[in-house]
């Protein structure tokens, strides 16, 4: 049952163009030019209750923009958003009960009271139940190790700290759904395992459906079933890590124990490239559109005994990294072709 149902979304900003030229700072004080820039194109997707979906794409591409309209900060230009059944926007409040959120880069806590003394006044903004503030402070603190730092202003807290503070607050009040927004920027790696174990515990145990923007494929890895790829407003892929890596990365290594010194001499192999060797092991990198595992060591057993084989798959990173690059020279080939047109 979807949960969030996004059609035809569209977000426009407007953009002063500025005055250039004699006395511009006193010109620009009436000038009303503006450009459009479209943040957000026309997308659609649905995420059904209980999913764990990554939200990824390059600096600019319309992350936080699609955040902000799913959770009602900024009103849409056109299209659709619904959200457990609500518009976020025209619902604020009502929406508000039903959701979390995180921005990582800015912490949604008082900044000079400490973290404990935050979510009292949260339980009486939500009208959360003791009963429920309990159970939900107990389990947090467990999970989150917060009685660490709890009675310390906001302020002092290490960003690691001050994200489990800022998690647990988004959470206290039982909302449905849980939006994080680069929830694990500028932490150190055990600080970001800690919020991941925590982010698969409330998704597993208590069925919240999570939307995650995060430049770290690792946390795309660690708890993302599911990955929507945006760049320059658009949805580029939507499916699968597995799949993701199928359809884009073609690239896979092939590392191969030898029962003997790799000899290179005389080795010709089609399409594929040594990339790396140590003593008897040796890594062959090939493209499996061209030639599949077992026919490249076919071709290697004409001349080598082989003890042991493995394949590995790209790197998430990788594939992403192409992406977001073949994303880029397109951006590159628009520009110039605009350039030509001029
Ligand atoms: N308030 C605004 N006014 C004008 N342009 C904006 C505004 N907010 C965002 N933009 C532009 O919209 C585009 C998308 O921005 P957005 O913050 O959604 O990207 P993002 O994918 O979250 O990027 P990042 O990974 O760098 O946070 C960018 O070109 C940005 O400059």
């Amino acid at each position: 049952m979807p949960i969030i149902k996004v059609s035809q979304l569209r977000k426009e900003f407007k953009r002063l163009i500025p005055k250039k030229g004699p006395f511009a700072s006193i010109r620009n004080l009436w000038n009303t030019e503006y450009s459009v820039h479209t943040a957000v194109n026309n997308i659609s997707f649905q995420v059904d209750k209980g999913e764990l979906v990554g939200y990824i794409g390059p600096n600019g591409a319309g992350k936080s923009t699609s955040i902000k309209m799913l959770t009602g900060i900024l009103v849409p230009t056109a299209g659709e958003v619904r959200v457990a059944g609500l518009v976020p926007h025209a619902q604020r409040k009502e929406h508000a009960q039903n959701i979390g959120v995180v921005f990582g880069q800015k912490t949604q806590l008082w900044w000079d009271i400490p973290a404990i003394e935050s979510f009292r006044v949260l339980k009486t903004m939500y009208r959360i139940p003791n009963e429920t503030y309990k159970r939900n402070l107990d389990l947090f603190r467990e999970l989150l190790d917060l009685h660490e730092f709890e009675n310390t202003p906001v302020r002092q807290l290490s960003l690691g700290q001050r994200m489990r503070a800022d998690l647990a607050a988004a959470l206290l009040h039982d909302p449905e759904i849980l939006f994080l927004d680069e929830p694990t920027i500028g932490v150190d790696v055990l600080a970001k395992e800690k919020l991941r174990t925590f982010i698969r515990e409330i998704n597993r145990e208590r069925k919240v459906t999570v939307l995650l923007t995060t430049h770290d494929m690792t946390d795309i890895e660690k708890l993302c079933q599911r990955v929507m790829i945006i760049d320059d407003g658009q949805i580029l892929y939507d499916g699968s890590i597995d799949k993701l890596k199928n359809s884009f990365g073609s690239q896979r290594t092939l590392v191969i124990e030898l029962e003997d010194e790799f000899d290179p001499v005389g080795l010709d192999l089609p399409y594929a490239s040594l990339v790396r060797q140590e003593g008897s092991r040796i890594w062959l990198s090939f493209d499996k559109e061209q030639i599949s595992a077992s026919q490249l060591m076919l071709e290697l057993a004409r001349t080598h005994r082989i003890r042991d084989l493995t394949v590995e798959e790209p790197e998430i990173e990788s594939v992403v990294r192409q992406i977001y690059e073949a994303g880029l020279e397109r951006k590159k080939e628009a520009q110039h072709a605009a350039l030509l047109d001029v």
